[in-house]
């Protein structure tokens, strides 16, 4: 994997500490859509642009479903190879160009935006064609954008981060994203065994927490479903595909908590929802781009997931 310096593409990893430890790179644009602003809500005039595979970029795909945006905000989708060029466009099923740079690699798309760009090139990218400029490559900020900017031109409605459960909804996010959503890849990208055994014990035991609430409660934050749901559910439906067997999360699946259970059969059959989910991508991704995790890149043949039932938790 590799990264820009000064908008030059080299291929280093410089992702663990000297303890083994996983550390997640702070992340480089973060303006917001708003009327009046430097970017207001136009139909057509921006782009987003994913990987299926990825949770991060996952999140925002879900709520561009939500939200109905697939008329306001055309959608490019990357390989799921990740390779010595990062993220790429190469021809393959369910991939989508971008028509805007023609880039054949998303570190094309960084450096059209931004020249002389140092960082990681990670997706979600949130790209406003008229400028050329990248709004936000942020997720946790995308769904926000999402989430509220274009209510006005035709958006959807609902709102997955109202503000009488804005706290709560934060507090969960929080230990969501610490101990699980990056939890996953804390124990999976660990060179250490102390660092995998700091990140494993949490990731559980937040498992355990979230099924003792959802077995009292029909969402994270109560009878509405909201964004902590929806950040939470990227991870879940790849936990069992691939953060148990490749990243290691392996002391129970998500099959064997009931709550957990139910609860993500229940996400996964939310209408638009299924849609955004591509095992394929997501199996091939894994398995077939971290070399130094799988050095053969044989995609396994299972555990067989049954999902097919929806779960008790319907809209
Ligand atoms: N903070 C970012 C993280 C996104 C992220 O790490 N995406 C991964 C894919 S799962 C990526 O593109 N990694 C490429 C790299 O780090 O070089 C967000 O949530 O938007």
């Amino acid at each position: 994997m590799g990264q820009l310096v000064d908008g030059i593409w080299t291929t280093e990893d410089r992702k663990t500490g000297s303890d083994g430890a996983f550390q997640r790179a702070a992340t480089s644009f973060r303006d917001r859509i708003e009327p009046g602003g430097r970017f207001p809500p136009e139909a057509g005039r921006y782009r987003l642009y994913v990987s299926l595979a990825c949770p991060w970029a996952h999140r925002t795909l879900i709520f561009h479903a939500l939200k109905g945006l697939a008329d306001l905000i055309p959608v490019s989708v990357t390989h799921w190879h990740m390779g010595e060029n990062g993220w790429g466009f190469a021809p393959g099923p369910g991939v989508v160009p971008d028509p805007i740079f023609h880039a054949r690699h998303l570190h094309e798309v960084y450096t059209a935006a931004k020249p002389d760009f140092t960082g990681r090139v990670t997706v979600p990218v949130l790209l406003d064609t008229h400028t050329r400029r990248i709004v936000n490559n942020e997720s946790a900020e995308i769904i926000r954008i999402l989430n509220s900017a274009f209510d006005a031109i035709g958006a959807k409605p609902g709102d997955y981060a109202p503000a009488d459960l804005l706290p709560e909804i934060e507090a969960v996010n929080a230990r969501v994203y610490e101990t699980l959503n990056n939890g996953v890849y804390r124990c999976g990208f660990a060179r250490s065994q102390a660092a995998y055994d700091a990140a494993i014990t949490p990731l559980f035991e937040t498992l355990d927490w979230l099924e003792d609430r959802l077995s009292r409660q029909r969402f994270l934050c109560g009878d509405r479903i909201t964004e902590a749901d929806w950040r939470l559910f990227t991870t879940l439906i790849r936990f069992d595909a691939v953060y148990h067997g490749h990243f290691k999360c392996n002391l129970r699946r998500i099959a064997d908590y009931p709550a957990l259970d139910d609860y993500l059969r229940s996400l996964l059959h939310w209408p638009g929802v299924a849609e955004t989910v591509d095992l394929h991508h997501i199996r091939h991704h894994y398995y077939g781009s971290h070399r130094h995790l799988n050095p053969s890149g044989i995609v396994p043949a299972g555990p067989i997931l049954d999902l097919s039932q929806p779960g008790s938790r319907g809209p």
